[in-house]
């Protein structure tokens, strides 16, 4: 039967042998508004892949006639530009670290949880975007407890229209935590408008964000909106808003009070529907108690906070971020994708990272246009470690290698989890702070039974 393709969705192609499983996946995918074909074995995948161009492939890793690998080196033999996501049998943690080894983009274990496809379909289909059109709409990653708890908020947030107020050091993603929220509530279709409030000449600020009319002073010619008409509907996002001038405060707190907004010159006001999600990498409260920042501004916008973490507590994520970071910037640059070597695996583990992912995105454009071969070398880095670090590894040789080190003292915090719970893993991994996926994975790279 010919599909109806919708010229505006994008396309999935599936692969599995066990048709009951292919159509369960189709369907679900053909529920979020996705075009889906299936192909059920090797060969029948990379002929469609040879034949028609797809967003995303979904693959069973063992199939009669090969291996879902087969298809991901497929597609890097033939340039495309499709991400890959495997299906591996239920705790076969080995394929699935084979297969993100090999360049897949992420793995689901069977039974297939469908909230857990969903969800990758939906970061896999935003990941591909992120490299050809919009840089704005990239997902946070990270799947340390740190991050998955921000996530949980944010998604609770998405639910709400209370005020957000957003902390965390300078480039630890504030803005885009921001723009998530926008984009998963019930705001999405309308404008998310951002404004860095250091940034505007205090002259203008008033015009730049309640607008004016023709007429309203020198050079006003003609009526225009400001932030708030422009965000009607949608979200202002205040970035660095401890930056405001106190004159500015009195004022934004009024049209937050009020909802109502009056355009420089006009006589009207008119009533708005906007929701703010502020932020600072600055402590608001010290600001209020210094008397930069009004206090009755600071209860308004700080009805809910989010605290971002820093890329330091998100322990391992460095290195996931790092890969799709990498991915990436080589393929803005056209650049064949490199992989890390050991050395640069480590190094990264232990910088300190100051400036967080912002700077581990500038750290990874330097290192790969210097690189010169095919792995990236902690020297390509130059990323220098505290002395403190230095001589603490240089007194201590049971700490080298690194990883023997860290994966002893891993497995000892995970026995210690799992005897407290007497093998509970699911309790274990909340001890640990980890996802049970996480742990699951932890287990069978350490070698636990
Ligand atoms: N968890 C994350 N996953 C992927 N990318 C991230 C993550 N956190 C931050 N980034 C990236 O790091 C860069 C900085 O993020 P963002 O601008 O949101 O940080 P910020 O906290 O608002 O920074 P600043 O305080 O300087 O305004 C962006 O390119 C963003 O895409």
């Amino acid at each position: 039967m010919a599909k109806k393709i919708n010229k505006n969705s994008k396309r999935v192609l599936v692969v599995d042998d066990e048709h009951d499983l292919a159509e369960l996946l189709e369907l679900t995918l053909i529920k979020m508004g996705l075009d889906v074909d299936c192909a059920y074995g090797v060969q029948d995948a990379c002929a469609r892949l040879d034949r028609a161009a797809y967003d995303l492939c979904l693959t069973d890793m063992r199939m009669p006639d090969g291996e879902g690998l087969e298809i991901i080196r497929h597609i890097q033999a033939k340039g495309m530009d499709v991400p890959v996501a495997v299906i591996t049998a239920y705790g076969s943690t080995d394929n699935a670290v084979a297969a993100l080894k090999a360049g897949a983009f992420d793995y689901l274990a069977k039974p297939v949880a469908l909230d857990q496809l969903r969800l990758l379909v939906k970061s896999a289909l935003a990941l591909d975007d992120m490299l050809v059109l919009d840089v704005s709409d990239r997902p946070l990653l990270g799947e340390s407890a740190a991050m998955q708890h921000t996530l949980e908020l944010i998604s609770k947030l998405a639910k709400s229209q209370a005020p957000v107020y957003v902390t965390g050091e300078s480039g630890s993603g504030k803005e885009r935590a921001a723009r998530l929220i926008h984009g998963s509530s019930s705001r999405a279709k309308q404008p998310f408008v951002a404004v860095n409030c250091g940034a505007i000449p205090e002259n203008l600020m008033e015009s730049e964000f309640f607008g004016h009319k023709k007429g309203a002073f020198t050079g006003a010619n003609e009526d225009r909106d400001g932030f708030f008409h422009a965000a009607n509907g949608g979200t202002l996002f205040l970035d660095e808003v401890a930056d405001l001038p106190l004159a500015m405060q009195v004022k934004l707190l009024r049209v937050i009070q009020e909802r109502k907004v009056r355009k420089l010159g006009a006589t009207a006001e008119d009533a708005l529907d906007v929701r703010i999600i502020s932020a600072t990498h600055q402590s608001l409260s010290q600001c209020v108690e210094a008397g930069r920042f009004r206090q009755d501004l600071y209860y308004r916008l700080n009805v809910i906070e989010l605290r971002m973490p820093a890329l330091r507590e998100m322990g391992s994520d460095v290195l996931v971020i790092a890969r799709h970071v990498l991915a990436r910037v080589a393929k803005l640059n056209g650049q064949k994708l490199p992989d890390f070597a050991a050395d640069a695996l480590t190094a990264l583990q232990r910088y300190d990272f100051p400036g967080n992912v912002r700077e581990l995105e500038n750290v990874l454009e330097r290192a790969l246009a210097l690189a010169d071969g095919c792995a990236i070398t902690a020297a390509d880095l130059q990323l220098s470690l505290s002395d403190h670090e230095d001589e603490e590894g240089l007194d201590l040789g049971e700490k080298f290698p690194l990883q023997d080190y860290l994966d002893r003292v891993e497995k000892q915090a995970i026995l210690e989890a799992l005897e407290k719970t007497r093998f509970n893993r699911t309790q274990a991994a909340k001890i640990l702070g980890l996802t049970f996926r996480s742990l699951r994975y932890r287990l069978d790279r350490l070698g636990i039974q």
